[in-house]
């Protein structure tokens, strides 16, 4: 999946790091995560802990949106065969489905044809009775990918009340707490409007602490953030939200639009919410990995996050810890980490993204023999079309050209001509960023 994977195993070193990577990009695979939360057999589907049958609901249909759903359709399509009657999806990448429409859709901005695909997936749910079962897949990008303005609000009102959000520092519960409030099926309201239908959620997480009403916004989960609570995200953070966008929570706040479903709504009564994978589905399959090349795993976290350059720097130290005093860890040893960390731009900025400055920071900042990998399990680090990188402390040999490039926001373009970003193409799921230190024996 490394698509230069040769030119990256520069030691055997590497060659664990980049198997880990691989092995938690695999098991976060849309496909693994399905087929090992659902079952069917005959017609009983078996969805967690839940159980349905099949034989007592005239139609199934599939519906849903985010960068992975079509990996998790095409599961469902594979488990389900005919009894799934109908159903649509919108994507970032296109993706060959059978019973089930797939259009493909603009992220981060919502845009027109995301709009015209949730407008049909809307249809659809509306049309479910009380004889229909509605799996409805969420996984991260969706609340972008699945876009439908609430009262008079347009397309463009939700562009640029989310190009603020997204660029004003703004963390990802608060920017859906304001979507939610923006919408007609986030926060919940899908459910509302499937109501009487059965509906099965399943979820693939890129939230860090899998909040599963943060994740995509929510459709289908429970929303417990109010219009009022969406007002002040753009005080707290010092933003201005488009005229018709202040004046539509206003009225929300105000009681003139009905708030979107709390916990205790009947419409959940026949909700079930299931998450299918996250960041710790990837951590573990990276640690079996290392364990069976004859390394001691440690999982110390799937809830990074902060400031890529700075939140490397513990890591190497704890990398030094080891080496230095066979603790929290003996070498040889991986340390494994997740989660979602960020890049402040200053200035124009470059090329990267928070792994690649991850990793870059990383090597610089550490004393030893580690090999420090770190990707985004999409495949696109940031803004940039590598996963991410790989490498030893060899990679900041002219420490000066690579301080330089930290400091301007341009690891990319270093690591990239050092050989040591990581491609692997979209991968087709999104579990977050996933950190990789590779920690020698220092006796051999
Ligand atoms: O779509 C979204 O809201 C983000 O990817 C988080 O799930």
């Amino acid at each position: 999946m490394i698509r230069n994977r040769a030119a990256l195993a520069a030691s055997p070193a590497h060659e664990v790091a980049l198997d880990c990577i691989e092995a938690a990009v695999d098991a976060a695979a849309p496909a693994v995560a399905t087929r090992s939360a659902i079952k069917r057999d005959g017609a009983t589907l078996t969805i967690g802990e839940a159980t349905y049958d099949l034989d007592s609901y005239s139609d199934v249909v599939v519906v849903g949106g985010g960068k992975a759903t079509g990996g998790v359709t095409r599961a469902l399509e594979s488990i389900l065969g005919d009894a799934i009657s109908d159903g649509h999806i919108v994507v970032k990448q296109a993706v060959d489905t059978d019973t089930v429409r797939s259009s493909v859709g603009d992220h981060p901005l919502p845009s027109d044809r995301n709009v015209e695909a949730t407008t049909d997936i809307l249809d659809a749910v509306d049309d479910a009775d009380e004889d229909t079962l509605v799996l409805f897949v969420l996984t991260g990008g969706a609340s972008a990918l699945l876009s439908a303005p609430a009262g008079e609000l347009t397309l463009d009102d939700l562009q640029t009340t989310t190009d603020r959000l997204l660029s004003g520092g703004v963390p990802i519960g608060e920017i859906n707490a304001v979507r939610k409030h923006l919408s007609d099926l986030k926060g919940g309201q899908i459910a509302r409007r499937a109501a009487p239908a059965t509906v099965a959620g399943l979820l693939l997480s890129d939230v860090v602490g899998n909040d599963l009403s943060t994740i995509g916004s929510g459709p289908s989960v429970p929303d417990e953030t109010t219009y009022e609570d969406a007002l002040a995200v753009f005080d707290r953070y010092d933003l201005t939200p488009p005229p018709a966008v202040r004046k539509h929570l206003e009225a929300g706040r105000d009681g003139e639009i009905p708030e979107t479903p709390f916990p205790d709504d009947p419409a959940f009564d026949r909700v079930t919410n299931l998450l299918v994978g996250d960041n710790a589905t990837a951590l573990e399959a990276a640690a079996d990995v290392a364990r069976e090349a004859g390394y001691e795993p440690l999982v110390l976290t799937s809830r990074l996050r902060g400031e890529a350059r700075e939140v490397a720097k513990p890591l190497v130290a704890i990398a030094e810890e080891a080496t230095a005093a066979g603790t929290p860890v003996q070498p040889p040893a991986v340390l494994l980490a997740g989660g979602e960390t960020t890049v402040t731009v200053t200035g124009d900025g470059g090329q990267g993204g928070p792994n690649q400055e991850f990793v870059l920071s990383g090597a610089l900042t550490h004393d030893g023999d580690a090999v420090i990998a770190a990707v985004d399990t999409d495949g696109e680090d940031g803004s940039s079309d590598v996963a991410g990188a790989v490498a030893d402390t060899s990679v900041v040999d002219d420490r000066e050209r690579a301080r330089d490039a930290l400091l301007a926001n341009d690891a990319g373009s270093y690591l990239s001509e050092a050989g040591a970003t990581i491609e692997t193409g979209p991968t087709g799921t999104n579990v977050n960023d996933v950190a990789v230190i590779v920690v020698p024996d220092p006796d051999t």
